[in-house]
This record gives structure tokens, sequence and C-alpha cells, in this order.
């Protein structure tokens, strides 16, 4: 099946800078994916270059096969734009006015679900409203292809699960594939899977969620065995604390001696593990190899 998403050789350079550098990975389609990374790490710049809105300095990127055509990719920007003085209804109706396949029907139907009446300004709605209202809009232009930037910024608990339900459910219903970025790791572990880490402009992690939980383990045993144990085992990162030392490592289930613990790993051990130590990479062959 064509990727939803493929960057092959990706670069871009601000002045001198490189935003991101050298950056090939494939995100199938169907898939709710998300890319993770601290500020700075290039995750907008990335996100830019797969709507279009930046071209690239080195490589390309292709989404569900094409490098130029984007008119089945909807973009939520960090800011979740929306004219403050129009109404919902109005904002709708603009939605509707730009864009061929805007499904007014779905449009309504979600809203009037979400209990957001259509008569008030969207100025007026609490944060949580509003990225509803956004998502709504990317939502009814009928993507195959829905880029957030950050979706969950500035959102409360109950609001931030109320958008990732929301994808998901467009997810099951439409067969949308989702690429989002977000710094708030523990939200996306049971909603996302596929998880991408950017890290100083570089990609260090592209894999299926599922496979990435089974193919690590959280391994805690005395401080003084730790080094034989990291030498029999491709290890992300070591934390020590007193005599004990707990190694992340890339290893399915090992067999280890009786002082040692095995453990799976969360989501958030993992990322954090990667982003500590940024020479270490969990990608497919061949950048792996290389
Ligand atoms: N228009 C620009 N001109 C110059 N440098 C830029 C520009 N946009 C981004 N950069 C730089 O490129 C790098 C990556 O920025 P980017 O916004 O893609 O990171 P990010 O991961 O989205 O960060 P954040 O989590 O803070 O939003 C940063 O060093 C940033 O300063």
């Amino acid at each position: 099946m064509i990727p939803a998403l493929e960057a092959t050789g990706l670069g871009r350079r601000y002045g001198r800078a490189w935003a991101l550098r050298d950056c090939s990975l494939s995100v199938p389609a169907g898939r709710v994916a998300a890319l993770v990374g601290p500020n700075g790490a290039g995750k907008t710049t990335l996100l830019h270059l797969a709507v279009g809105l930046l071209s690239p300095t080195a490589g390309s990127v292709r989404v569900f096969g094409e490098t130029g055509r984007r008119d089945r990719v909807a973009f939520l920007a960090q800011d979740k734009p929306l004219y403050d003085g129009f109404t919902v209804a109005e904002t709708l109706r603009f939605g509707r006015g730009l864009n061929p396949s805007w499904d007014d029907g779905f449009a309504r139907e979600r809203l009037a679900a979400l209990g957001i009446p259509l008569r008030g300004k969207t100025g007026a709605l609490s944060g949580g409203q509003r990225a509803q209202v956004a998502l709504t809009v990317a939502l009814a232009k009928r993507p195959r292809l829905l880029v957030l930037d950050e979706p969950l910024a500035n959102l409360d608990p109950l609001a931030r699960h109320a958008v990732m339900r929301g994808l998901m459910e467009a997810v099951a219903e439409t067969g949308l594939s989702v690429l989002l970025s977000s710094h708030v790791v523990s939200d996306l572990e049971h909603t996302c899977d596929w998880l991408v880490v950017l890290n100083g402009g570089r990609v260090q992690v592209s894999g299926a969620v599922d496979d990435l939980l089974e193919g690590h383990r959280l391994l805690t045993g005395p401080a003084e065995e730790a080094d034989a144990v990291a030498a029999r085992l491709p290890v992300v990162a070591r934390d020590r604390a007193g005599r004990r030392e707990t190694l992340l490592a890339r290893a399915g289930d090992p067999v280890l001696g009786p002082a040692w613990a095995s453990a799976p790993v969360s989501l958030d051990d993992l990322v954090m593990a990667y982003l500590r130590e940024p020479e270490a990479a969990a990608l497919p062959r061949p950048a792996l190899a290389r």
C-alpha cells in the first residue's frame, strides 16, 4: 500500500542552519502517527514540508506517492486559526466556500454532538471548544491526510482526551491518516499507533508503537553487573540510582541473572530514553545500518 507520508533524505535549512536534516521515514496509511521531540527539534518544519507550506532544501517528501499535489491534505496550524468575529455557522460557511470536498452535514452533526452552538462567536468559546471547531473544519474537508501541529497545546486533560477521541473516531469511520506533533507523550500512548521521534533536526525513532514497545525492556539490577549486560544488548539509556542501575534496552525479553528484573516500557520511558541519548536510534533498515 502507498504510504501516507514518505520522506527521503529530506532536509530544510534556514540560512546556514539545518532545521531538519537527512530525514528518511515512511508512515503507512490509516495510522495516527505522533511526532514528538523537544522545542526546536524540527517538528513544525517537517509538518510544513509535508503539507507543502515549505519546500525542501534537500531530498523529497511524498504524500500518498505524490510530491506536488496536496489537495486531499488538511492542516491544522499550532495556533488553531479561527476568526474570532465569525460565528461558528459563518466559520462553516467560509470552509464550505473554500473547499470543494466540504461535508457540511458532517460538520453540523459533529458540532451538535459536541454541544457547540452554531450561532455563538468563535472568540467567545472555551479553548477546548475552539479546538473542536478547528478540528471539525479540518475533518469536514474530508482529507486523506490530516496534519496537526500541537493540537493538544493549552488544553486541559479532559479537552485533550476529547480531541484525541474525535481524531480516533474519524480514523475508524473514514480510514483517514493522521500526523500530529505533541509534547504530551502520555496522551498519545493509547491513541497513536505510529511514533516518530525528532531530535536536533534528525529522526531518531520511527515505527509502529506496538513494535517499539515490544522491542524494548527496562532492565534493573546490580550496578556492578550493568556493564556486562550492556555489552550483550543494545542499550539505549542507562540510569544509576545508588547500587542499582536501570537499562533501557532494545531487546525482546532477555534471559538475565536472578538479580535482574525485566519490565515493559511505557511510551514515555521510551521517548525520554531516546531524547536523552541523541546518538541512539531505532529506525527500520537500512537507516539503522547507516
Ligand atoms: N523561519 C525560520 N527562520 C529561521 N529559523 C527557523 C525558522 N523556523 C524555524 N527555525 C529554526 O529551525 C529549528 C526547528 O524549528 P521548528 O519550529 O521546526 O521546531 P519544533 O520542533 O516545531 O519546535 P517547537 O516544539 O518549539 O514548536 C529551530 O532551531 C528554529 O529556530
